[in-house]
């Protein structure tokens, strides 16, 4: 299948053609289907390609789903492409550090069911990560078969967790209801599933990229000339889209999502800026504009503590980040007195 890419099928757009200057004359864009430590897969017309990373791009800068541009005549990366949207998470280990988990997706699809898992917390948490990585969120709600009513109250329930959200009832094991998924999976378009354990992501998976499984594994030349096969993280949909499955979608969290926290709880902040105090923490401050639409029961108290929990958070982990960085930077400025020392030393001033 790999040989019938054209870019364009690849998800290629004017977003990354625009970045095309006349020095690329020649060179390849490629989308990366796979990273490792030392080496990527990505794909183009042509099928997959091998390359080993340089000592200018590295693991750490590059995601499944991102477009490089490839020298004409040698597998090496010439540079990254913007991006459209990009997924990230705190890598792992003891400092905080971002971590890219995918990128240039389209749609997020956050899974839930109707059951236990409906966690309206937890969803306007997944919401404000779509929205700072810049892809559209839409609920799926699984298990509607399980539900009298076909899931409308999870649904009714969804939808009043940030403006205009959109939130599809589904029995993942059915075709005809997954269906209902294909107007985001079409051509160019790219998705990633985000969800708890045991809500249907690899039910929905096999039901949308279910016939391309197979296909989707890539043959590529080994160093004895040889195909292997190799299962990839970028899968072909059936509506001819792309699906980005890494691990690392697994366990992606929230990271410095201030502006996707905002456009989720836009409502509280349009409350907000009635408030009487510019400050005002919306607790007992007279002329509350946030608490008034509580009483006038347009907000939900709960959503209000939600937003509060969700902030703090993020601005604890923002804070913890900057400290890091500023120990990072002033332990930069500290090498770079050294040099000049030495270097002061060198030409004996
Ligand atoms: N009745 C019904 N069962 C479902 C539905 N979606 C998923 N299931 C079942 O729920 C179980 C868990 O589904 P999975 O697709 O494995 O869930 P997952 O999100 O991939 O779980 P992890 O792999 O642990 O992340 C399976 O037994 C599915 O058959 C649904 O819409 N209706
Ligand atoms: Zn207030």
């Amino acid at each position: 299948m790999s040989e019938e890419n054209t870019l364009s099928d690849l998800g290629w757009s004017h977003h990354f053609q625009s970045q095309l200057t006349d020095e690329d004359a020649g060179a390849r864009p490629m989308r990366v289907s796979e990273v490792h430590r030392s080496s990527l897969t990505a794909l183009d017309a042509d099928g997959a390609h091998f390359i080993v990373f340089s000592a200018q791009i590295t693991s750490g800068d590059v995601a499944v789903g991102d477009w490089i541009l490839v020298e004409a005549d040698a597998d090496r990366i010439i540079r990254v492409l913007d991006r459209k949207s990009h997924l990230s998470r705190r890598a792992a280990g003891p400092e905080l550090r971002e971590q890219l988990v995918a990128a240039n997706v389209d749609t997020l699809f956050i899974v839930t069911s109707c059951n236990a898992d409906f966690n309206e917390a937890r969803l306007e948490r997944f919401i404000s990560m779509a929205f700072e990585a810049n892809a559209t969120p839409i609920i799926v709600i699984t298990k509607a078969d399980q539900t009298d009513d076909n899931g409308a109250d999870y649904v009714r329930r969804a939808e009043k967790l940030s403006l205009g959200q959109v939130a599809i009832p589904i029995n993942a094991k059915d075709p005809a209801d997954l269906e209902r998924l294909m107007s985001w999976c079409g051509p160019k378009e790219t998705i990633a599933l985000l969800g708890s354990s045991g809500v249907g992501k690899t039910t929905i998976t096999n039901g949308i990229a279910g016939t391309s499984e197979a296909t989707s594994d890539i043959r590529e030349d080994d160093a004895k000339g040889r195909h292997t096969t190799t299962a990839r993280s970028l899968h072909r949909i059936d509506g001819g889209g792309w699906l980005v499955d890494t691990p690392g979608m697994r366990e992606f969290g929230l990271f410095e999502a201030a502006d996707g926290i905002n456009a989720v709880f836009q409502d509280v902040l349009e409350f907000a800026e009635n408030c009487k105090f510019r400050d005002c923490a919306h607790e007992s401050e007279p002329g509350c504009a946030v608490r008034a639409a509580i009483e006038r029961g347009e907000l939900d108290a709960d959503r209000l503590e939600r937003w509060r929990k969700l902030q703090r958070e993020d601005a604890h982990q923002s804070e913890t980040i900057a400290q890091s960085r500023k120990r990072g930077k002033d332990f930069a400025r500290m090498v770079k007195d050294v040099k000049k020392v030495k270097h002061r030393k060198y030409r004996g001033d």
